[in-house]
């Protein structure tokens, strides 16, 4: 799916949510344990329930891997529910990969070849050659952290250099010698507030995956007000606010209806552009 595509889907569907699929056995529905594949049973109600109000499912590989094989087959067969019930939605592999060139072609493989993925989030600590082996996908995604919505981005991503540079600028600025906006976009936390405005000083026009709305306290509201483009420019995420609204057999009904309260806060804020 290419940029103007994702921007076709924000404006119809007029939402830029993306539902965040982390899905834990030990929080599920009891009822659902006795399913023979409980994670993908939880996982295709919430898809149903949620599709008409999201854009995008961002699986997170944590969840998956922690069960072994079992999980891991979960994860495929989320995956290929989306993109044969719902095409139009973009998939993001939440696997936070990046290694020496050679592995990270294996990890670029993973996704883009065997699963056929749209984008994968990507940590750039490790440079160029780390990244640059996921950018060889024609209309596929890297999606590299950059000012991160956990406490622990103080440590590292807002340190400055001797120039007042900080390092998440840095790792905005230097990525766009390998990448543009067509096939990189950066994660910024919903909990960083202002600081969107300083991220949009250096890519004023990339798209933006912002989780930490919901669950951490991220606002809405201010990830558009500083962070939004005329072409949207932002793929928000909730995972436990909107998946875990409702532990009894209504679940998906309840997960829906969270999304369609966050969808029609979107459709708000897209009346700013669209
Ligand atoms: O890359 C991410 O998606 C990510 C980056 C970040 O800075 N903060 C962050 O919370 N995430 C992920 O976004 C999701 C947030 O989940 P909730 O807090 O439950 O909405 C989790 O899958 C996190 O791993």
């Amino acid at each position: 799916m290419n940029k103007q595509q994702l921007f076709e889907n924000i404006k119809r569907k007029k939402s830029f949510l993306c539902v965040g699929l982390d899905t834990d056995i030990k929080k599920i529905p009891e009822h659902l344990l006795k399913e023979e594949d409980p994670i993908f049973a939880f996982n295709k109600a919430i898809i149903d329930a949620t599709a008409p109000y999201c854009i995008a499912y961002k699986p997170n590989l944590a969840f998956y891997e922690s069960m072994g094989v079992k999980g891991w087959i979960a994860f495929e067969k989320t995956v290929q529910y989306i993109k044969s019930n719902y095409p139009d939605q973009f998939i993001i592999a939440d696997a936070k990969r990046g290694d020496i060139g050679n592995t990270s072609a294996m990890y670029a493989r993973t996704f883009f070849e065997e699963l056929d993925i749209d984008s994968v989030t990507v940590a750039p600590y490790m440079g160029e050659d780390s990244v640059t082996p996921f950018l060889t996908y024609k209309g596929k995604w890297v999606i590299l952290l950059a000012l991160t919505s956990n406490k622990g981005s103080h440590d590292f991503q807002l340190t400055e250099d001797k120039d007042g540079e900080r390092l998440f600028e840095k790792v905005l600025r230097k990525s766009q010698e390998w990448a543009n906006d067509e096939n990189m976009m950066y994660v910024v936390g919903a909990t960083q507030g202002r600081m969107f405005e300083d991220i949009r000083k250096i890519v004023p026009s990339h798209f933006l995956l912002v989780p930490g709305i919901g669950a951490q306290g991220g606002s809405l509201e201010e990830v558009c007000k500083y962070g939004m483009t005329p072409e949207c420019g932002l793929i928000v995420n909730s995972s436990r606010a909107i998946i875990y609204a409702d532990k009894t057999e209504s679940f998906a009904e309840t997960a829906g209806k969270e999304a369609h309260k966050v969808q029609m806060q979107m459709e708000e804020q897209l009346k700013n552009i669209c």
